[in-house]
């Protein structure tokens, strides 16, 4: 596998900035010239703030599909879901306009929602034209964690669009978008912050095994956008 291009920025606020800018140009280019642009955003800790600034950003986000690269299963209310960053972060701005596809469904149990959920991806956000991935330090990336119940099924070429996902590091079971949707994005970017990340994806990188080290799944042709 080729390595990332890696793009280094002097600050995390110079990241935001950047990373958001770059997005919003790229959906309003996309809107512009197709008529529409379909993203997967990620959760977590880090991109809250780079969520907000690409809110903002004046473009036709009704011609735009925002979908997650996963899911927590636990109701959007919760401070957990990472809908409900979204819905902090991204929906308070234009943003708002978008078509929103969850990945959570109200369900008696996860994988009841799971034929639901690959529906609507299939009908509104599939193929992707941008995939924006975090990763954790153990170097797993949407929910694909390593040593995870599913990991096998979300991994395989014949994947189906979301998988449920129950891992050792992952206080709840997880709905997560497949290795062949996040490999068929039109681009890929994963955003990180800190040295540990950053000595996390240089592991991963050594290890080459992506059982081991899931983020390696979506590292082909991939920008990862980098600060302290
Ligand atoms: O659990 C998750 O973790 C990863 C990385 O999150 P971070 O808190 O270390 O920034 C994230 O990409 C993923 O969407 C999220 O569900």
């Amino acid at each position: 596998m080729t390595h990332p291009r890696l793009i280094e920025y002097p600050s995390r606020e110079a990241l935001t900035d950047g990373l958001a800018a770059y997005l919003a140009a790229r959906l309003a280019d996309l809107v512009a010239t197709t008529g529409r642009a379909a993203i997967a955003l990620s959760g977590g800790s880090t991109p809250g703030p780079m969520l907000t600034r690409l809110g903002e950003a004046d473009l036709h986000w009704e011609d735009v599909v925002v979908t997650l690269t996963d899911e927590r299963q636990v109701p959007p209310s919760s401070p957990r879901s990472n809908q409900h960053l979204l819905a902090e972060t991204l929906f308070r701005g234009a943003a708002a306009a978008a078509v929103f596809v969850p990945l959570y469904a109200p369900a008696p149990e996860p994988a009841d929602g799971l034929e639901a959920i690959a529906a609507s991806l299939n009908n509104l956000a599939l193929p992707l034209d941008i995939a924006v991935l975090g990763m954790g330090t153990d170097m797993h990336t949407a929910s694909l964690f390593p040593g995870a119940v599913g990991l096998d099924a979300a991994l395989a070429a014949d994947a189906p669009p979301a998988v449920l996902i129950t891992a050792p590091g992952a206080e709840e079971p997880r709905i997560t978008l497949s290795a062949p949707v996040l490999q068929g994005a039109g681009e890929r970017h994963l955003m990180i912050a800190g040295a540990d990340k950053r000595a996390a994806l240089e592991r991963a990188l050594s290890l080459g095994d992506v059982r081991q080290a899931p983020v390696l799944a979506v590292l082909e042709d991939c920008t990862v956008h980098y600060a302290d």
